[in-house]
């Protein structure tokens, strides 16, 4: 070794080290040859200043590979069987600024430090889980001996999924929607009345599956949904929001694979997905992964679930898709994906199950052009080209079903000809949005379509069912809106919204509270606006790299619980949140700009209220919008055949159980007033701080122009030469204002709004009347108070 060498080993960091000594220990094994996605790669930490940019975040490397060019072909040689390196060092750690441990490795520690039994213990102990729960009924008949009063630590480990695949790829996840920690608490899973899934005949370790999760009984979409996908047919599922409708796709989907898995074993060559999952957003898509491996957690041998989104590593993706049988995806990065791999394509256009969830939105009219290009995908007969065998291998003989215990569609299965596929298409929302699209349309078979459902048309048209008419299941035909939802209306002057923002989240503080509104620009600035007034804000937007959206899902998450029990927490975000987020403990939605459309405000208002909790939805509304606003209320409570509603609370009380209506909120007007002053500082202090991000970036920008042009740039010649007047040039020299204080000016102000935060409001009202009305009285039944309580205010 020359001195150059051994200078660089003592430069090195420990995890550079550990590297070179996996390098090394590699080394000493004889080489073999790998297939690409088969080395050990590992991930590359991109530094946080990068900020994740689109496709870093998950880049990876791999060392002691030696490549062989045999004519037009490429060896890859390596040592050591599959990722062993990569399993060891490719730990997710959080998106925290510390880094933290994931849900499953969290469990992990937990179990460590409580039992630190060796691994072949530990092994054992899990065999027995896995015996024991193999026969749900004789768990459920026996009574409990000493051996099945486990300890916690021991439930927990059990929680962990059977993951016969290697499911984990510690970066990819993130276990952000999951609930696992929760689910591995489940005690007494035995003790929970089942009965009334029985109907639905789902397998035992549904069945426990499900007791795990403490569901006691199906939703109403469930149990219309499940049996008739259970017996093969499309559907086309329409329920509230957060009623359940994950499930009443995923119990089916997971019970078809079981049965299959039951029928073949797990050793089945001819993997091919089982459902494909279409999602409008990552964060959904993430969600409904995490939801539908808590379903699996239970179970001895579960399906490979995966989620292919953008601003994840897609070369991951693509390995783990390899091996999937659940795919969730955004439409993006599913056809980024499909249209460069026809293995791919071909694998999917064998799956049983094509879902589409949140259908309105991603068959859109021109939103999601990904969307119809992977629907137009799936459905083309293959080319000759990518009849060409999975894998790029060429079809084999071997790729042939040739399981004959199967019955029926399953015995004529080949590889050419995919299994009929299930179209299942669910929404809370399949109407207003979807009827207007349909003006100018082609009709498609006009004559008795779902009475004359103008949605189901435009369905049918839009997606190639397997049945001529799929069935159509309203869970909830009377309102679309959740049962305990409560609606509320507060007018407020065009410029006075952020005053009475602040004034709602005072005046009805909640767990977490979401705050929608119609623009990017208007998170960016709310969201600094309410830190500076010491309240928990938090972003989320699409313009957000990915990593960060993660990060505030996650700390918005945070709030409650267990590390920060007593906390609470804001998000404000765009309508990239309105869409399945099923974040609980959301208390309040606050809808800073009205909604564009009806089913905007449906979607967002159900991040509340889900789950048959409580919630209250807000909607500030300015001069401006108050005719939009009555419209979209006569839509949204009209649909279900009653007039338009919308009450005062002041005159008015909620009618029976079940009977909505948007009510209007008279607040203190003096009350609000007297908060004029500190939201007014904070908004000058945030508008300095946006107003010199933003020159920085111009400044920036014109700089590196000019320099192209090999001019010198100069901001104040070009404002003087009028380069800048017109169109939006008052803004601007607003903007040019705000930059102009400086640091030393801010100072003062900062200081200023810190005392005026640490003062005492006196209402000079007491506070159940608060807004002048008998809040009990108008809550009529309804827990929690609307804009009636003052906790958190600190005022007097
Ligand atoms: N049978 C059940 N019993 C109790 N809770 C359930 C049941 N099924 C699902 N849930 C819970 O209900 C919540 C909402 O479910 P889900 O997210 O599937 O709603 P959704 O109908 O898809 O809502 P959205 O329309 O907003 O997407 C989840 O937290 C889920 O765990």
């Amino acid at each position: 070794m020359g001195p150059d060498n051994k200078k660089r080993k003592s430069s090195k960091t420990p995890a550079r080290q550990s590297k070179r000594q996996k390098t090394q220990a590699a080394k000493a094994k004889p080489k073999q040859p790998l297939s690409v996605n088969a080395l050990a790669w590992a991930r590359v930490d991109v530094p946080e200043m990068f900020n994740d940019a689109e496709g870093f975040f998950g880049l990876e490397e791999v060392h002691g590979v030696e490549i062989i060019k045999e004519g037009d072909t490429v060896k890859f040689m390596a040592a050591g069987g599959p990722k062993e390196s990569a399993a060891e060092s490719d730990e997710f750690l959080g998106f925290d600024d510390s880094p933290v441990a994931s849900e499953g490795e969290k469990g992990a520690n937990r179990n460590a430090s409580a039992t630190p039994a060796p691994a072949s213990t530990a092994a054992k102990a899990s065999s027995k889980e896995q015996k024991k729960s193999k026969d749900p009924k004789s768990s459920k008949d026996k009574k409990p001996s000493k051996d099945q009063k486990q300890t916690k630590d021991q439930k927990k480990k059990k929680a962990q999924p059977a993951n016969a695949k290697g499911q984990d790829d510690p970066e990819l996840e993130t276990d952000l929607f999951s609930k696992a920690g929760d689910l591995a608490d489940a005690s007494d899973d035995e003790d929970i009345d089942m009965s009334e899934w029985v109907s639905l005949n789902l397998s035992p370790e549904m069945l426990s599956s499900l007791a795990r999760m403490k569901f006691s009984k199906p939703t109403a979409i469930q149990s219309s949904s499940i049996p008739e996908i259970m017996e093969g047919h499309d559907v086309v599922g329409k329920a509230s929001t957060g009623s359940g409708k994950t499930l009443a796709f995923g119990i089916p989907i997971v019970e078809s694979w079981l049965s299959r898995m039951a029928a073949k074993g797990p050793s089945d060559k001819n993997h091919h997905p089982t459902a494909l999952i279409l999602s409008p957003t990552r964060e959904l898509a993430h969600q409904i992964k995490d939801h539908f491996k808590q379903l699996c957690l239970g179970l001895t041998n579960s399906p490979y679930i995966c989620s292919v989104t953008g601003g994840l590593s897609m070369q991951k993706q693509e390995r783990q898709l390899e091996k999937a049988d659940v795919i969730i995806g955004t439409p993006g990065r599913l056809w980024e994906v499909l249209s460069t791999s026809t293995s791919t394509l071909k694998s999917l256009r064998n799956i049983r199950f094509l879902v589409i969830d949140e259908a309105d939105r991603l068959l859109k009219d021109g939103l999601f052009k990904e969307a119809e290009e992977i629907l137009k995908a799936l459905d083309r007969p293959p080319t000759t080209n990518e009849r060409g065998g999975y894998g790029g291998e060429g079809a084999s003989e071997e790729e042939v079903d040739d399981d004959d215990d199967e019955e029926g569609e399953e015995e004529e299965e080949t590889d050419d000809s995919p299994p009929r596929r299930q179209t299942l298409v669910f929404s809370a929302t399949f109407n207003k949005n979807l009827q207007q699209k349909l003006a100018g349309k082609a009709r498609v078979n006009k004559d008795n379509l779902m009475g004359d459902s103008d949605a189901m048309e435009y369905l049918l048209a839009k997606l190639n069912f397997g049945e001529e008419v799929p069935k159509f299941i309203d869970a909830n035909p009377v309102s679309q809106m959740a049962e305990g939802l409560k609606e509320g209306l507060l007018q407020c002057g065009e410029m006075e919204k952020d005053l009475y923002l602040y004034a709602v989240l005072l005046l009805q503080p909640a767990q977490r509270t979401l705050v929608f509104t119609n623009s990017i620009n208007s998170v960016r600035r709310l969201t600094p606006l309410l830190q500076n007034l010491n309240l928990p804000a938090f972003p989320l937007h699409s313009d957000m790299a990915q990593k960060a959206r993660m990060r505030s899902i996650e700390r918005f998450k945070e709030a409650g619980s267990a590390s920060a029990p007593s906390s609470s927490a804001i998000m404000i975000a765009t309508d990239v949140a309105a869409r399945g987020l099923d974040i609980p403990g959301i208390g309040l939605v606050i809808h800073y700009h009205v909604p564009r459309t009806a089913d905007d405000y449906v979607h967002r208002s159900g991040r509340t209220a889900r789950a048959s909790s409580l919630g209250i939805s807000v909607m500030l509304c300015g001069p401006k919008e108050a005719v939009p606003t009555q419209r979209l209320i006569a839509k949204v409570h009209a649909s279900a055949g009653r007039s338009s509603r919308i009450g005062r609370f002041a005159s008015k009380v909620a009618g029976e159980s079940g009977d909505h209506c948007v009510q209007t909120i008279d607040i203190d007007r003096k009350l609000v007033s007297r908060l004029r002053e500190r939201v007014a500082l904070s908004k000058k202090i945030t508008d300095a701080s946006l107003a010199k991000e933003k020159g920085h970036k111009e400044d920036a920008w014109m700089k590196a122009a000019a320099d192209e042009l090999g001019v010198e740039y100069d901001e104040d010649e070009l404002e003087d030469a009028g380069q800048w007047s017109g169109r939006g040039s008052g803004r601007r020299a607003k903007e040019k204002e705000s930059r102009a204080l400086t640091k030393a000016e801010l100072a003062p102000l900062r200081a200023a709004l810190r005392e005026m935060l640490a003062t005492r409001i006196n209402t000079g009202v007491s506070e159940k009347y608060l807004t002048g009305i008998n809040v009990e009285a108008l809550l009529h039944g309804v827990k929690g108070e609307f804009l009636g309580s003052v906790d958190g205010l600190g005022l007097e």
